[in-house]
């Protein structure tokens, strides 16, 4: 294997050390608790598992995830209760590294504790859509701390397996915030010369980018499951990229961040990665597995299973033409055999190639309105 040697650049790190909480010690919270680590940081991370807090600290090994990575001994592993306000209250960064379906208590239980004088960075890692609001996590935020709050959060998203990234293998990720200050802050905290950082304006379109590519990789490993081969999957990404396109431009978000790294880097990514767990997921079903033995199994979050949920409301509440989502939500929660799924999807009539739809802006005015509105 490669292996190239980069030196932590001091350069593109004009600011002091940050303190740094991260929220969720899985494979992605670990990992870039161990990036900033590297890059000098002094970085705590949340585990609400006992184990996993004391052999983190005693061994600087996660038990659960990246177990064969040593991580950098400047982060210190606490919980398994919340952090207290004391220890919130000095850091410069909370970073939240917990899969959406948790994040709207994990927010809730730390409101309170933040000063809200004295706001830290807060940074967003997670892609998914919550399951019964369908709210994405500019929402969840807003909702749980307040608009000021929302309007600084930042969020990252982009082409990064955990496993690579303790490898530092190089990547490039967006960095999105409606404070372009806040986007500049995070894009500087992470950037180094193997996890090159592009800041962006359009959070939405970040966020929907990260949760729908997730449903399109869930569609890439049930293709190759089936035994279709390279043509198929081309394809299959192709359409995915105009699909998320049209539903984000309907939802307000601006088509432009579907071509970044965010949109178009991740989705190729995961389509065509076994390291991927949302294409695993697909490839089992293919195989013929059912949903309830693979989650069982997997040992790890894959966000598009019940990320399809959500989208399938946002599809059916904007009218947008999603064949390949539908597909996913009818496979996954209506017993549609993957086989009849497949023969649906190419059995339509042919269609133009690339239309977006007209938008006034969609559900994402309404959320920005919210966010403006509120304090
Ligand atoms: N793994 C990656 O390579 C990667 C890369 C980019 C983004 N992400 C995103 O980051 C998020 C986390 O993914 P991951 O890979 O770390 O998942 P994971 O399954 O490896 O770990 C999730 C962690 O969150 C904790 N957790 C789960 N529910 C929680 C709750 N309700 N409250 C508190 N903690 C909770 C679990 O105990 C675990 O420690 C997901 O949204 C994922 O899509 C992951
Ligand atoms: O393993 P997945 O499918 O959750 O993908 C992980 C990351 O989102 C890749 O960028």
């Amino acid at each position: 294997m490669l292996h190239l040697s980069f030196k932590v650049s001091t350069a593109i790190h004009p600011s002091a050390k940050s303190r740094v909480l991260v929220l969720g010690a899985g494979n992605f919270g670990s990992c870039l608790a161990d990036h900033l680590g590297d890059s000098d940081h002094d970085v705590y991370i949340w585990s609400r598992d006992e184990t996993v807090v004391q052999y983190f600290n005693l061994h600087h090994r996660n038990p659960g995830y990246l177990k064969d990575h040593l991580f950098s001994s400047n982060i210190q592993a606490v919980g398994p209760d919340i952090p207290d306000r004391n220890l919130i209250q000095e850091m410069d960064v909370l970073l939240f590294a917990i899969p959406t379906q948790g994040l709207r208590d994990t927010l809730s239980a730390l409101r309170p504790k933040i000063d809200s004088h004295k706001l830290p960075l807060l940074i967003f890692v997670n892609k998914g859509i919550e399951t019964g609001t369908q709210a994405l996590t500019l929402e969840i935020i807003a909702d749980t701390c307040g608009g000021e709050v929302a309007r600084s959060a930042t969020f990252i998203s982009g082409p990064s397996f955990a496993k690579e990234i303790v490898r530092r293998q190089p990547t490039s990720v967006s960095v999105a915030s409606l404070c372009e200050a806040q986007a500049k802050k995070a894009s500087e905290l992470f950037h180094q010369p193997w996890f090159r950082c592009y800041t962006g304006g359009d959070p939405i379109g970040l966020e929907l980018a990260g949760a729908l590519k997730n449903v399109y990789a869930i569609a890439a490993g049930m293709s190759d499951g089936l035994g279709f081969e390279n043509n198929t999957r081309a394809s299959l990404i192709t359409r995915g990229l105009s699909e998320m396109t049209r539903i984000g431009t309907a939802y307000g978000a601006s088509p432009l961040t579907f071509l970044g790294l965010a949109g178009v880097g991740d989705l190729f990514l995961t389509c065509s990665s076994s390291s991927s767990r949302n294409y695993t997921v697909g490839y089992r079903l293919g195989k013929g597995e059912s949903l309830e033995t693979i989650i069982k199994t997997l040992g790890s979050v894959a966000e598009g299973v019940t990320t399809a949920k959500g989208l399938k409301k946002i599809i059916d509440e904007l009218g947008v033409d999603a064949p390949i989502a539908n597909g996913i939500y009818q496979v996954l929660y209506e017993g549609k055999r993957v086989q009849e799924g497949v023969q649906e999807l190419m059995s339509r009539p042919p269609s133009r190639e690339l239309d977006l739809p007209e938008t006034t802006g969609g559900p994402a005015q309404r959320l920005l309105g919210k966010l403006r509105s509120s304090k």
